[in-house]
């Protein structure tokens, strides 16, 4: 069974009289993989942050499966929805095995196969004994979303969750959570400032500028150039870079 369709209907959320979302629609499929993109301050954390109802919206929906998220108790909202961020915040005193059974020993629930997350993020078993501080930041962030899937989550929302990494590192989860995603039937929804990867990772891209979504598309339609300007200006930075990159090579080794 995939994870569930998450529904944005008309969803506007001010604070006081800033707008940081004005009248935002969006589906993502069931099963589907999502990235949000644009620059900082255009709504995406807001975003996100409306379907675990970590920010309530002053007008709108938001339907998870179906169901809008309103008539959930916000705490067992969360529960069923994995949320990985940057710099994932794990405790300290406790070590990896603790973090990542932490939700389902509070929730009461069946208690976490550590083992078996452990696997399903690439991490060998013996880093259950580690403490956090022993941890390297791509290792810290694989143990995160290992803890966001441990109460069986089947909705991953991700804000960010590669940023403070290297590039290796980053590409390497990057395709490690694609698998996962796979491999899970998750629903997936991750907030990026790197359109290069949204395009290589998500089934859609939506593009956010002040606080409305400005595309919406596959990855094949933005690089070609079918999903309007402001999607194609966020293109034009990554392929520009490989287009000098290519270039130099064949200079070097002309
Ligand atoms: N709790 C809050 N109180 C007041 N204003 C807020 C709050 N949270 C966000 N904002 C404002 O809402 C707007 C959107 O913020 P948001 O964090 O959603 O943007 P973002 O696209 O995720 O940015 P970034 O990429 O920098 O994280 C910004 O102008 C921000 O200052």
């Amino acid at each position: 069974m995939s994870g569930p369709s998450v529904v944005i209907d008309r969803v506007v959320k001010k604070y006081g009289e800033a707008r940081a979302l004005g009248d935002v629609s969006m589906t993502a499929a069931a099963g589907s993989f999502t990235a949000i993109v644009g620059q900082s301050g255009s709504g995406k954390s807001t975003l996100l942050k409306t379907i675990n109802r970590l920010v309530d919206p002053t007008r709108g929906a938001v339907r998870v499966g179906g169901r809008d998220v309103r008539k959930s108790d916000p705490v067992m909202l969360r529960r069923s929805i994995g949320y990985v961020f940057q710099n994932i915040g794990l405790f300290p005193h406790m070590d990896v095995a603790e973090n990542i059974a932490i939700g389902p020993r509070i929730a009461g629930g069946e208690p976490a196969d550590v083992a078996a997350l452990l696997d399903l993020v690439g991490l060998p078993a013996d880093y259950a004994g580690r403490m956090p501080g022993e941890l390297s930041g791509g290792e810290a962030q694989r143990v995160g979303v290992a803890r966001a899937l441990a109460g069986g989550a089947k909705l991953l929302l991700m804000d960010e969750p590669f940023g403070a990494l290297d590039p290796v590192t980053r590409d390497a989860l990057g395709k490690a959570v694609r698998k996962l995603h796979d491999d899970l039937g998750l629903t997936t929804l991750m907030v990026t400032h790197d359109m290069a990867e949204a395009l290589l990772l998500a089934d859609r891209v939506v593009v956010m500028r002040k606080g409305m979504i400005v595309a919406d598309a596959t990855p094949a339609d933005i690089l070609a150039g079918k999903a309007g300007r402001h999607a194609t200006a966020l293109v034009e930075v990554p392929l520009g870079q490989v287009e000098r990159l290519i270039a130099l090579r064949d200079g070097a080794t002309a």
